[in-house]
């Protein structure tokens, strides 16, 4: 497990080569070891650059993730084939990137559930979906199926907006028995997106709610990210239900924040959806990102930082806390912390695929760094409470931004390899702040 972001101190993690003169103190030489689980749709992104005209000509709506039967798909890649228009292919699919990235960035094992064509041609999308896929993520669990995997038109726009149809194959065919009870119960965290709820009458919603259950049982946090705006406010309430049940720890951006609590402002939306959860990631585009959530009035801990204005006045007073589960405060109270993009974000961003993937899979890996941290060194400060992180509010916060603007600056929305270990710009000042 590496270190989640940058700090600079030493000695974080209990690692094999520690300082000899404290090995005989604690004699801990092989580090038990964390990994999260996750569920998805197994999808292929084939992007492509499209005029206005196009989404409109394949009755698309802009910005939105919509599923198109056999002969919409087949005109649509028609069109793009006849014109040679097609980009990219790559391994896709909102959970896959997020597990993908964040066994890049934490060098560490996640699992995924899902389906995999039992029969793999060379060269198939399949084939090419475990080729782009980190050897860290154990695919070992996957459902084989008869069918194709999903395909995902990542259509972009001049502006870089993307609209995602969805050609789904077999992607809905997970049964719950393939989902593993006992590494889904020894899990850091269960991650899983909205989509899996709109599989009409496929599969693959039973097996998440199989997972949940599991999850449930054993007190592991329940990731989930919701995927976009157009599905959420089809039914608010709906949502608002599923989460206050089954949530944990919600991720979004402020489109999905404000069709989910009617708020505008993602200060107001995450305040309203604090009262759903425990942990809040709402990514807010060119604006950078909030983290929300719950601390203990004994823990809090005052910011350093300058008091920052807006819709809830100097909201990051308390933002060096621990986020905690509402449950475990005895006199829990609500914390928020924001980071604008960092270094303003890349020079040219040609499309934001993946860009609020990202973000969550670092605050993925912060929750198992914390995991970690207590199955190896239970006796440590701290774990004198119970938190959700290992970081501060704020801490969360420049590590996600951080790793948003590694997948903006790629063009891709999986990592090709971890973050640097010194940065080489001015901007190593930004972790010391
Ligand atoms: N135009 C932009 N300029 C600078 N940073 C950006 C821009 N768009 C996104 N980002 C960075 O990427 C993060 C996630 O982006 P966002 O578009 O909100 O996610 P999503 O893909 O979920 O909609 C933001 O919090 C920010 O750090
Ligand atoms: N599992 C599903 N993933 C989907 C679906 N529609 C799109 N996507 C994936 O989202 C990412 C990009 O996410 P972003 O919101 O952070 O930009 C992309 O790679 C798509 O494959 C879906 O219906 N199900």
């Amino acid at each position: 497990m590496k270190f989640p972001g940058q700090r600079k101190s030493k000695h974080y993690f209990p690692v094999e080569s520690r300082d000899p003169l404290t090995n005989e103190l604690n004699p801990v030489i092989r580090p038990k070891h964390t990994h999260v689980t996750g569920i998805d749709q197994t999808l292929v992104d084939i992007e492509a650059h499209v005029d206005e005209a196009f989404i409109q000509r394949h009755s698309l709506i802009k910005g939105n993730s919509m599923l198109i039967d056999d002969a919409a798909a087949h005109a649509l890649y028609s069109e793009l084939q006849q014109h040679d228009l097609v980009t990219a292919e790559f391994a896709g699919g909102t959970i896959g990137n997020t597990l993908h990235n964040y066994s890049t960035l934490a060098d560490d094992r996640s699992v995924m559930f899902g389906v995999m064509s039992r029969n793999l041609q060379i060269g198939s999308y399949a084939y090419r979906y475990l080729c782009n896929t980190s050897s860290r993520v154990d695919l070992n669990h996957l459902q084989p199926v008869d069918g194709s995997i999903g395909r995902c038109f990542t259509l972009i726009s001049d502006c870089g907006e993307r609209t995602f149809a969805i050609s789904k194959g077999s992607m809905d065919k997970l049964r719950a028995e393939f989902i593993d009870e006992e590494l889904v119960k020894s899990g850091s965290a269960l991650v899983l997106t909205a989509y899996l709820m709109r599989a009409g009458g496929d599969p693959i919603t039973q097996a998440a709610m199989k997972a949940i259950g599991f999850a449930k049982e054993a007190n592991v946090p329940v990731v989930l990210t919701l995927g976009t705006r157009f599905l959420i406010e089809q039914d608010p309430q709906f949502w608002r239900d599923f989460i206050a049940e089954h949530v944990t720890v919600l991720a979004m951006n402020e489109e999905e924040a404000e069709a989910l609590t009617g708020q505008k402002d993602p200060l107001l939306a995450c305040e309203s959806a604090l009262d759903l959860c425990d942990l809040i990631l709402c990514t807010a585009g060119a604006s950078g990102l909030y983290t929300a959530g719950w601390t203990d009035d004994e823990f809090k801990r005052e910011t350093s930082h300058p008091l920052l204005p807006g819709a809830i006045g100097e909201f990051n007073e308390f933002e060096f806390s621990r986020p905690m589960r509402r449950d475990f405060c005895s006199d829990a109270f609500k914390v928020y912390s924001h980071i604008a993009p960092f270094m303003g974000g890349p020079e040219k961003i040609s499309n934001t695929n993946g860009a609020g993937d990202g973000a969550l899979a670092a605050l993925l890996h912060d929750m198992s760094a914390n995991d970690y941290h207590r199955l190896n060194l239970p006796a440590s400060s701290k774990h004198r409470y119970s938190g959700l992180c290992y970081s501060s509010f704020a801490q969360i916060c420049k590590y996600a931004n951080r790793v948003s603007y590694e997948v903006l600056a790629q063009h891709s929305p999986r990592l090709s390899r971890g973050l640097p270990d010194r940065e080489d710009s001015l901007e190593e000042a930004y972790w010391e702040r």
